[in-house]
């Protein structure tokens, strides 16, 4: 969805306690995942808790571009795909609208299909780099036709006689392993990806689900996975998991204002994705895991926060980064009411997400009273501590719906209000934030 409408211009208000349950929506990631599998797979994947924000749903519209037949019923997402190797050439440019993900992993599942597609999106998505999935999908034999420094609006011209690779990930990037592994799928033979460090292993997950031969080890190189190409794939019936980025807003609402006790049930928390929950209990936290338990074959828990006056800032281990790369605004809008400094390093790909969220953040902060240092790969968030943070700044969302959550959040508990200039974003990821949070008691107001 290119097309950015009117903006809404939001704000915040001192609220609390907030209280009872919130039911975020289903995980972002898995979503896209569902879709662009369920559309490789011949038969019919049904899909339920599919997050129905405007990427996923950008994801389902390039799928059936593709050839997938894709409908919802009730509440099951219906996915009659066209098989590995079988998706058609789109007779349109696919639009991609706000996401990395789907764009990335879409680019990688048609590189090895002997078919050209062109994809964009809207102005945030085309200024973020793509060479870091098109140099890999080169050695399939696909070929990339971009903007200068490999740059949206991009043709891909699939390979017709695809080779499997051998790729070391030059930077942590789940989207990176998945397009390698889903231009992987239709090449004969092994591909296999080699990360440094760990990043979320949906895909790995979800391909065995659908019966791909595929296996992680971990060695001295990196943890090393390996797919045998051309896969027989059976369809699934899929649950998708609620989104513990998602669970992050409720949560950390909660930690800051005062008298609040918020349950946020059936999160997934998958270790590649649960590293900003583990901060906050470091921070001293009164967050808890209750009713901890495996729903297919992820562990979940029903996340309960409390306020928590009382919060210490902390030196955030780096190689945490991964697991909570989305969660770093809303973790910053935290440490400003901590006792003492949060820092924040080895985060540098905080910088080519929706907007470079360093920048977004450290500025929003700034304006609302609170000192914030960074550099290229680092940020350290000097916190006043609880009843101190005076707010009463309009900051920019760029575009970018963590950030607009994450000042609409921060305003909750600043003496003066916090206002966003655009809201619109919030509904790529999380469309039913502001009933949710109203629902819980917090003031939030379009203007
Ligand atoms: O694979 C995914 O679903 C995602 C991977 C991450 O991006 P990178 O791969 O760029 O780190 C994350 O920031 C994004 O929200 C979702
Ligand atoms: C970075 C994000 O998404 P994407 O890369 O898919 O746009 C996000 O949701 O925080």
């Amino acid at each position: 969805m290119s097309a950015h409408g009117t903006p809404i211009p939001m704000t915040s208000y001192k609220s609390g306690p907030l209280k009872g349950e919130a039911h975020v929506p289903g995980d972002k990631s898995i979503s896209h995942r569902s879709l662009i599998l369920g559309a490789m797979t011949v038969g019919e994947t049904k899909v339920t808790g599919l997050l129905e924000g405007q990427d996923v749903l950008d994801t389902a519209k390039a799928m059936q571009a593709f050839g997938a037949d894709i409908e919802k019923r009730g509440e099951t997402w219906h996915i009659h795909g066209v098989g590995v190797g079988g998706f058609g050439e789109p007779e349109n440019v696919i639009d991609c609208g706000n996401s990395g993900t789907g764009v990335r992993l879409i680019m990688g599942a048609m590189a090895t299909c002997p078919i050209t597609a062109t994809f964009t999106g809207d102005a945030s998505l085309n200024k973020r780099p793509m060479a870091r999935v098109t140099d890999p999908l080169a050695l399939f034999g696909a070929r990339a036709y971009g903007r200068s420094g490999g740059r949206l609006p991009m043709t891909i011209v699939g390979a017709a006689n695809p080779v499997p690779v051998r790729y070391a990930t030059p930077v942590p990037s789940a989207q990176v392993k998945s397009a390698v592994l889903l231009a992987g799928l239709n090449a004969p033979g092994e591909t296999v990806v080699i990360e440094r460090e760990a990043t979320r292993d949906h895909s790995e997950r979800m391909l065995a689900g659908f019966g791909a031969t595929i296996t992680t080890e971990d060695t001295d190189e990196g943890r090393v996975i390996t797919l045998q190409g051309r896969p027989e794939f059976t369809p699934q019936t899929i649950i998708v998991p609620r989104d513990p980025s998602s669970a992050a807003f409720p949560v950390c609402a909660a930690l800051i204002t005062e008298g609040s006790d918020v349950l946020v049930p059936n999160i997934g928390l998958n270790p590649t994705r649960a590293g900003l929950f583990f901060t906050l209990q470091d921070m001293g936290a009164d967050l808890t895991f209750e009713n901890m338990r495996e729903e297919g074959g992820e562990p979940v828990a029903d996340l309960r926060a409390k306020f928590s006056p009382d919060l210490k800032g902390i030196e955030v281990p780096a190689e945490r980064a991964a697991s909570m790369i989305d969660e770093y605004p809303v973790l910053s809008a935290v440490a400003a009411f901590a006792q003492g400094k949060t820092h924040m390093p080895g985060v540098k790909e905080l910088r080519v997400k929706e907007s470079d969220r360093i920048d977004a953040m450290a500025t929003g902060l700034r304006a609302a009273g609170i000192t914030v240092d960074e550099g290229e790969d680092w940020w350290t968030v000097h916190g006043r501590g609880f009843g101190d943070v005076p707010g009463g700044a309009t900051v920019q969302s760029h575009l970018d719906h963590r950030i607009a959550m994450s000042f609409l959040v921060m305003g909750l508990a600043t003496e003066k209000p916090m206002s966003v200039d655009d809201g619109q974003p919030i509904a790529t990821s999380f469309p039913i934030f502001e009933g949710l949070m109203a629902q819980l008691g917090a003031r939030i107001d379009r203007d």
